[in-house]
């Protein structure tokens, strides 16, 4: 669906008429730095002033604002709340764009982003002076707090005193449901807060997460936007979710929940919860189905993603086309545990390997990156389209990937999974050896933030484990601990690690997989 939106689907790679120079010149940069451009362009077709320019535009009379193919009537009726990691900078470009035609806004950001944003020197981030949105920072460590719940309630109070003359426009992204809670009474913020943290301690999806968000919210869930109504309603949305579900990003504020009651039962009777539920919650739950007003409605609003992981990795795509590589896309969905998907990455690179250098593929290695395929489970993945493209292919190769797996933690090491990731897919290319090509994979998360960490991820070739063994290095002893953090810093003095700062922007991670015969 998002890269029918996106107008992003791709055609079946050709030969490049231009092969011979391409080649040259991909063989011409180093693999790290390579990939490091790759990342640099895969985040910057998804920061927020590109993307808001990419969907947002008044009209030359300054009477019509257009988003996408709609037409919405202008006359100082202009307001604007947003809650989300990136929502800062989205609503800069928002009034860099449409400040004249601004009235009023609010905004929930996390707690510190102004002033990161303002270290960073990335002033394109930041509001104007005399700026007519509020910002509240909240939500330390992606919890809701206090201060969130004021937030959320100053945006509440803005979207429920407007009319039908009126036009709103919410942004949202990653984030925004810690940034945007409003309980409904008798379920208080800390029973709330409790009764997410134990769900997401136990494995829960973030699907399951917000469907109880949803149902114990005032805002969320489609909240958002009956509060608003009659006005008009325009949401633009940066996902954060694999598929780009818009009832789950930011836990759907402007989209009609379809779960019921039911729904929320089962998840808590499936995470072993539903015995000791505050009484609060029990009320909420009981009453929620016999609501005369039934569920939300939102048939007054437009809701718009204008930025996704598939976006990004077009973009890094054609950066990679520019720099000599065949590039594709293998999937911006994936999921699953981090081991199995390192597994998976490494098999591919053996048989991408083999095919570049004629060894030929092992059939058992085939069959199993097959069954890891079919066991992750990763909806849009195009494994067939780029064995082929590897199959057809002479020179270098990208592959491109994105989503986010799981780590599940063990020990108490530093790490992301992003780190984490790059140092079991590098401890499996040194297993046997690839023949004579250069292989490198890399991963980094759109954020900037990998984990608790302040690098973004990291990249290895297949010579990772002699590298790490000539510092002493034993990378299966880091990854028992989930220290994968502590081992690329002491790795080459850190020089497989990948920093960029906070960037303002969030899609989830980048995976890319490059191979380049010798
Ligand atoms: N030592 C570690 N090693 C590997 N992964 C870790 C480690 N510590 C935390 N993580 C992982 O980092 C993730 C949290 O990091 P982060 O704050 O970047 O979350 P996020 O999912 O990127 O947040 P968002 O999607 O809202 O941006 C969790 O998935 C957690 O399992
Ligand atoms: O805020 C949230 O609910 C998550 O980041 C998913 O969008």
């Amino acid at each position: 669906m998002a890269a029918a939106l996106l107008g992003l689907a791709r055609a079946p790679v050709r030969p490049l008429p231009w092969a011979g120079l391409a080649a040259r010149l991909a063989s011409s940069m180093a693999l790290p730095e390579q990939s490091q451009q790759l990342f640099e362009s895969a985040v910057g077709a998804v920061l927020p002033g590109p993307m808001l320019h990419r969907v947002l535009a008044v009209d030359p009379s300054g009477k019509q604002l257009k988003v996408r193919d709609r037409s919405f009537h202008l006359c100082n009726n202009l307001y604007l709340v947003g809650f989300g990691k990136a929502v800062l900078g989205m609503a800069a470009a928002a009034e860099e764009l449409l400040g004249q035609h601004l009235v009023q806004g609010v905004i929930s950001v996390p707690r510190g982003i102004r002033a990161a944003v303002e270290r960073a020197g990335k002033h394109e981030m930041l509001l104007k002076p005399h700026s007519r949105i509020q910002v509240f920072e909240g939500a330390e460590n992606n919890l809701p707090d206090r201060d969130a719940l004021r937030a959320s309630l100053a945006i509440r109070q803005l979207a429920e005193a407007l009319t039908a003359d009126h036009l709103l426009l919410v942004l949202i992204s990653g984030g925004g449901s810690a940034l945007l809670p409003a309980p409904i009474p008798p379920v208080t913020l800390e029973e709330k807060q409790m009764l997410t943290k134990l769900l997401a301690a136990r494995g829960a999806t973030i699907q399951e997460l917000n469907t109880i968000r949803k149902a114990l919210s005032q805002l969320k869930g489609g909240g958002l936007a009956q509060a608003a109504y009659p006005a008009q309603v325009v949401s633009l949305i940066l996902s954060d979710v694999v598929g780009d579900p818009v009832e789950v990003i930011a836990s759907g504020p402007t989209v009609a929940s379809s779960h019921s009651v039911q729904d929320c039962l089962h998840i808590l009777t499936r995470y072993g919860l539903r015995a000791a539920l505050p009484r609060s919650v029990k009320t909420v739950l009981a009453r929620a189905d016999s609501d005369p007003r039934g569920p939300h409605t939102c048939g007054h609003v437009l809701n718009v993603v204008i930025g996704s992981n598939l976006l990004a990795l077009a973009e890094a795509q054609r950066q990679a086309e520019a720099l000599g590589f065949r590039a594709v896309v293998l999937s911006a969905a994936v999921q699953g545990n981090v081991r199995t998907v390192a597994r998976f990455y490494a098999l591919l690179a053996r048989e991408a390997a083999a095919h570049l250098t004629s060894a030929g593929a092992a059939g058992a290695e085939d069959t199993e990156l097959h069954q890891l395929a079919a066991q992750l489970q990763l909806p849009d993945l195009r494994l067939e389209g780029a064995l082929e493209a590897v199959a057809g292919a002479r020179g270098p190769i990208c592959l491109l990937a994105g989503g986010e797996p799981t780590v599940q933690l063990q020990g108490s090491g530093r790490g992301g999974r992003n780190q984490e990731l790059a140092l079991r897919v590098g401890a499996e290319l040194g297993r046997q050896p690839l023949g004579p090509v250069d292989v490198l994979f890399f991963s980094g998360g759109t954020d900037g933030q990998d984990g608790p960490t302040d690098a973004a991820g990291a990249w290895v070739t297949a010579e990772l484990a002699s590298q790490a063994a000539a510092e002493g290095l034993d990378p299966a002893a880091f990854m028992a601990q989930n220290d994968s953090h502590t081992f690329f810093c002491r790795l080459q003095g850190g020089a497989h690690l990948q920093y960029s700062g906070l960037t303002g922007t969030n899609v989830m991670d980048t995976h890319f997989l490059l191979l380049r015969p010798r």
